[in-house]
């Protein structure tokens, strides 16, 4: 590649470039056949905007607010797990760029930093993302730990009843670490072969693999 990255492909180039096959795989990498992943991309490109002309342009704004909290543009940082695997400073250094960027991270319950930690690295607007578990009282804990360290909402995924079946991951024999957020609540180490997540989840959907229906619920902490 010529210069700098102008576009998310090239970035997503130098990524396979720096990034061991085994996390480069995980993070570009979907489910069986990965036909919903390419769907996904596909339904993207379908999408047009349309240009309306003379009109004023000397103000532009982008800015908007979700549940009352102003960002800079309609654009948040989806839940993703592992974050370390790509940076020594995993979830850590992507709050400081969601609040350097004036937008809203969603940190995810399988993050490679703790809740904690992520909450003290800045003041960035944070939401939590965690699932329903079978143990309430872990959910429980969760919730809690995000409430007390000032997350503005909770992020429910309902989507996943079970994790997709990730070939490459198989493939690549890779072993999900033990979670941060659940160390000393219970054991998290299993490997991707058998995962069926490990505390099956209440809510009964059909799981869309990539499309990730959040219901953002309102916890009135603002
Ligand atoms: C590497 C990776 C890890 C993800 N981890 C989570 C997660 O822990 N929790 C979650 O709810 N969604 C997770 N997602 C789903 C994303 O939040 C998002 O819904 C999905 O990637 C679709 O958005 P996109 O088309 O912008 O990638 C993950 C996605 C990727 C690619």
């Amino acid at each position: 590649m010529e210069g700098e990255p102008v576009n998310v492909n090239e970035f997503q180039e130098l990524a396979r470039q720096a990034l061991p096959k085994i996390y480069y795989d995980y993070y570009s990498g979907g489910a069986e056949d990965e036909y919903t992943l390419k769907q996904n991309v596909e339904a993207f490109q379908g999408i047009t905007i349309r240009p309306r002309i003379l009109v004023d342009i000397s103000r532009i704004d982008l800015s908007t607010t979700v549940l009352g909290y102003k960002i800079s543009a309609p654009i948040l940082i989806a839940p993703s797990a592992k974050h370390k695997w790509a940076h020594p400073e995993g979830e850590v250094a992507t709050a400081r760029a969601a609040a350097a960027c004036d937008t809203i991270m969603i940190l995810s319950y399988r993050s490679t930093c703790t809740i904690e930690e992520v909450a003290s690295s800045c003041n960035a607007v944070r939401f939590f993302q965690c699932y329903v578990y079978k143990r309430r009282d872990i959910s429980a804990n969760l919730v809690q730990r995000a409430e007390r360290c000032g997350y503005k909402a909770i992020v429910l995924t309902v989507d996943s009843p079970r994790l997709g079946r990730r070939e490459k991951d198989i493939k690549n024999k890779m072993v999900n670490p033990q979670l941060k957020n659940f160390e000393g609540l219970v054991s998290t180490q299993v490997s991707t072969v058998s995962d069926t997540l490990f505390f099956p989840i209440i809510a009964k959907y059909t799981s869309m693999q990539c499309l990730t229906t959040a219901i953002l619920m309102e916890r009135n902490m603002h």
